[in-house]
């Protein structure tokens, strides 16, 4: 397994690392990223077997193409260094940094993972990196950490510590959220890092959900942390442009590609005015839609 810039991310599903059953079959539900946890959904009398576990299910179990991510343990825990030696030595993709509130914080982690790739004669620079927003500090950095490595895969904001931190709690409309959700998306975006919104943990709740996954997409988030998998199947189709905006993007282009054959680079369409920040929206609605399989290299419509 290797680190892979850019790709399709627009789930990446929670997995706790001291459950065999779920980690066995968490490559079935088709989640873009499987992220192994570590942290907080394992107890601290399991962070050693968990950890054991982890490394093994990384080198032995199929995960079925999906992207491999492991939330380590905080750079304050006695359990931090062992993680990041062993999942170095695994070969996982992307170490996720929780309450990150630094750029030194990921220069540390990148130093670390750089120690550990030395010592096992692993070649630098296949394992990215990507940074939990989980506190006012970290909020208020998120530039600089989002700009810190090379090897900066994206930011996560992590909604229930960091309303802990902010003396609140998490609420249906969001509000509580939107300094957050804004900052880290503004620092994702000017840093050229993904960005991805919080879990949404009351399962019975689906209109919430998707009220909150609809939200955060028109934002313009690239995906969402999950804790279910019964969740992956609303978020792709937020996420995934609809046949109708496939064939809008389509037409752009062919009207764009028209106009420009006739020296202009505006031209109107049904009468909406169609320029350049046009067609790089309608660019990315194909993109996506090539990478969900939703067309194929000749536009060509997959879908159902
Ligand atoms: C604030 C934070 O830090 S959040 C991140 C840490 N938290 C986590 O990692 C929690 C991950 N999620 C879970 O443990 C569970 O989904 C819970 C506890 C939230 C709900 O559990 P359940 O009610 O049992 O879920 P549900 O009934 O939907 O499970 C259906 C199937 O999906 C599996 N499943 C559920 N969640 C997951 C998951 N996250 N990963 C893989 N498989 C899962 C179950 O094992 C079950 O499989 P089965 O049908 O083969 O038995
Ligand atoms: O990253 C997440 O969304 C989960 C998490 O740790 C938090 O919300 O504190
Ligand atoms: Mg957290």
């Amino acid at each position: 397994m290797t680190y892979v810039k850019n790709r399709l991310r627009r789930t990446m599903m929670f997995v706790p690392g001291n459950n065999p059953a779920m980690i066995k079959d968490a490559g079935i539900y088709g989640a873009d990223s499987i992220m192994l946890d570590l942290e907080d959904s394992v107890s601290l009398t399991e962070k050693d077997a968990a950890r054991l576990l982890v490394y093994e299910a990384i080198k032995t179990v199929d995960f079925g193409g999906a992207e491999v991510v492991v939330r380590v343990n905080g750079q304050d825990t006695p359990y931090y260094d062992q993680d990041v030696k062993a999942m170095v030595k695994a070969g996982v993709d992307v170490i996720r940094l929780p309450k990150t509130e630094s750029a030194e914080m990921i220069q540390k982690l990148v130093k670390d993972i750089e120690k550990w790739e030395d010592e096992f004669g692993i070649e630098r620079g296949t394992i990215g990196v990507m940074a939990a927003i989980e506190s006012a500090k970290g909020v208020l950095h998120a530039p600089e950490i989002a700009e810190s490595s090379d090897l900066m895969m994206g930011l996560a904001v992590s909604g229930e510590d960091y309303t802990a931190d902010m003396h609140t709690h998490r609420y249906p409309d969001g509000r509580e959220l939107e300094f957050a959700r804004n900052m880290v998306l503004q620092a994702a975006r000017a840093a050229g890092v993904y960005a991805f919104d919080t879990v949404f943990s009351n399962m019975k709740d689906t209109e919430g959900f998707y009220r909150e996954t609809n939200y955060i997409h028109e934002l313009g988030y690239d995906g969402k942390s999950l804790v279910n998998p019964r969740q992956i199947e609303m978020v792709n189709k937020v996420f995934n442009p609809t046949k109708e905006e496939i064939e809008d993007a389509q037409n752009v282009q062919n009207a764009i590609r028209e106009a420009r054959a006739k020296g202009s680079g505006v031209i109107s369409m049904n009468g909406k005015m169609v320029d350049k920040p046009v067609v790089e929206k309608a660019n990315r609605v194909l993109e996506t839609a090539k990478a969900s399989h939703l067309i194929d290299e000749e536009g060509n419509y997959l879908g159902e």
